[in-house]
């Protein structure tokens, strides 16, 4: 599949990586571990489909409650379960939480919500900085370290750091379960379990409630809610679509967590004097669920999009994905924010994207459904292919003399499932209706063909040029890498359609070659591509676009001090560049609530 060649080059300074802002997926599949839900909650359960008024009016609430015995819309459809701190969120943030089949809860506006306004601004109940950025965040405020920050680390377990404020109090509770940290690299190692899945599972545990008549509700302070483990505990997960290979690492990995934990005296004498019980072999599963499915990348959001930490964040998991979102998130410190990206009126359902959005339907629903457990149901992936945008993002130019028509893929229109294309799908033009299938390669009678007949062929031979340009760059050969890309553009433009995938993978990589080669103006005529393709497949207001926007306004900027550049010219490019700084400015403003530009 395609993201082969899309992690292909680690040169990508300036490449933008919307998944890095999505959930995060510690490893592909969930476990097992069902957990009781509480029934006594009041049911809100509406029509089927996502964000529309229309949907949202037309809903008919349900009154019977059923017995279930695991999260989510797997098994519990037809039933609504609050979170505990739900009602506390309702009285400071604009949407309230519905039930829909198929996509289970959903945040729906209560009222309109203006662009740039926060819906849910929430401190993560646990959090774990990746075990390759440890030293990049203070591991009790998730602040991040730079140079000027003084941190310590822990001297005996040598992993965890923290900035000179959280020193004192974070190293007396980390001194409690140091010893198991210690032992967290071995135990992932002999399970064969994620280390930083494992780091998340005792960190979560560790917040168990001391009480069992702890109803968990959070609290509110200064804006932010606090939520709690409880709140954490009815997120849905997806049981029952665990591999048992992953079941059984996880297994392992939670059973010698729970040893080491009972080994160390002095987190035994700390838990038990406070009245909280170990976890079970069965609760630490549930939160390994838990995390597979509901955990956020946190990170700053610069023109690198850092995700250096795993979060819980109850209220931000309610929002569902949408590849058409009206919603994004990022993360300061401990705390996630997420904010409207656009004006949405009341009754509409709230999403944000937990994917790259540059890719074909195809491809995003078969990564949601490998890393997510579930088939998409948003609007865009909702549409009929015929009039989406997404139909342009594997489509080649029709082969038909004088037609100007586009051929489009027939396993996309299928959307599940998606495959290499291994010969099964045909491809039908929309303005002329030719179909060709590499089955029987067909043709129209009388119809005089010319060019490239057998766009699977196309494709594949695309896939393969864009592959061997991408090794030469990641390779960082810029001369060669550039060589290549830009024979790659002028070989495949015109032959497939000017938003598809490959055309705009080769976008990124060779702006970076120019640049770093030093040709400013073609690297800025590069990036207005890239914007171009970008603004018909991403809503607007974005951060991916505004990351672009950036890139733009600095090359403005290079070519002004270019002392070959005239002064005439060079006030022009600074007014261009200065304009995508504007632009960047309103997108941050909007997005993160600053109106700053990228450091
Ligand atoms: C982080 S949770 C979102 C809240 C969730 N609906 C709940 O009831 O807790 C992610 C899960 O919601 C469902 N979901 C989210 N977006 C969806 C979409 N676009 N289509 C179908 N299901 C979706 C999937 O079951 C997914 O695993």
């Amino acid at each position: 599949m395609r993201r082969s060649i899309r992690g292909g080059g680690e040169v990508s300074e300036m490449e933008v990586d919307a998944v890095a802002n999505g959930v995060a997926a510690l490893e592909v599949e969930d476990s097992c571990g069902a957990v009781v839900v509480d029934e006594g909650r009041e049911g809100k359960v509406e029509a089927e489909g996502e964000g529309g008024v229309a949907a949202a009016k037309s809903s008919k609430k349900k009154k019977k409650k059923k017995k279930v015995n695991s999260h989510g819309p797997d098994s519990s459809a037809e039933v609504f379960q609050a979170l505990p701190s739900q009602k506390l969120v309702e009285s400071l943030f604009p949407w309230t939480a519905v039930m829909r089949p198929r996509r289970g809860r959903c945040a729906i506006a209560a009222r309109d919500i203006k662009a740039g306004e926060a819906v849910v601004v929430e401190q993560a109940v646990a959090f774990v900085p990746r075990s390759q950025d440890r030293t990049s965040v203070c591991h009790e405020c998730c602040r991040d370290l730079h140079r000027d920050v003084r941190s310590v680390e822990c001297s005996r377990c040598k992993y965890a750091v923290y900035c000179q404020d959280c020193e004192e109090s974070a190293m007396a509770s980390h001194s409690k379960w140091c010893k198991v940290s210690q032992q967290i690299k071995e135990v992932a190692k002999i399970s064969d379990c994620d280390d930083d899945l494992l780091r998340f599972v005792m960190a979560l545990a560790l917040k168990r409630p001391l009480h069992n008549n702890d109803g968990g509700v959070g609290i509110l302070k200064d804006g932010v809610i606090h939520s709690t483990i409880q709140d954490a505990l009815a997120l849905q997960t997806h049981e029952g679509k665990a591999t048992s290979a992953w079941k059984a690492s996880v297994r392992r990995g939670c059973n010698l967590l729970l040893s080491n934990w009972s080994l160390y005296s002095e987190v035994t004498e700390n838990v038990t004097s406070t009245g909280s019980q170990f976890a079970t072999l069965e609760e630490l599963e549930t939160l390994a669920l838990l995390v597979n499915t509901n955990a956020h990348g946190m990170g700053s959001q610069g023109i690198h999009n850092a995700d250096v930490a795993l979060g819980m964040f109850p209220f931000v998991s309610m929002l569902n994905h949408s590849c058409w979102p009206n919603c994004c998130f990022a993360s300061e410190g401990r705390v996630m924010t997420v904010r409207a990206t656009q004006d949405i009126p009341k009754d509409t359902e709230l999403c944000v994207s937990y994917i790259n959005l540059y890719e074909p339907r195809g491809v995003r629903k078969q990564i949601l459904a490998d890393t997510k457990h579930f088939d998409c149901s948003c609007v865009r992936c909702s549409e009929p292919l015929k009039s989406s945008i997404d139909r342009f993002l594997e489509a080649a130019m029709c082969s038909v003399k004088g037609c100007d028509g586009v051929q489009v893929k027939s396993i996309s229109l299928a959307g599940r499932n998606y495959k290499r294309d291994q010969g099964g799908s045909s491809w039908e033009c929309d303005v002329c209706s030719r179909v060709a299938n590499p089955v029987s390669s067909t043709s129209f009678p009388g119809k005089n063909i010319s060019g490239v007949d057998k766009p699977w062929e196309l494709e594949i031979e695309a896939e393969n040029r864009l592959a061997t340009a991408m090794a030469v760059y990641g390779e960082r050969k810029f001369k060669d890498a550039r060589v290549l890309l830009e024979r790659f553009l002028t070989d495949f433009s015109g032959k497939l359609h000017p938003l598809h995938v490959f055309l705009f993978d080769a976008l990124t990589p060779l702006m970076n070659c120019c640049r770093a080669l030093g040709d400013a103006g073609e690297a800025a005529r590069v990036c207005r591509n890239i914007i171009t393709s970008l603004e018909k497949v991403v809503p607007g207001n974005s951060l991916e676009l505004a990351n672009f926007y950036f890139c733009l306004g600095e090359m403005y900027i290079e070519r002004a001090d270019e002392s070959s550049t005239s002064p005439a010219i060079a006030k022009r490019y600074r007014k261009q560049g200065q304009e995508a700084f504007q632009k960047v400015r309103l997108a941050r403003k909007i997005c993160l609530g600053k109106a700053n530009l990228p450091s």
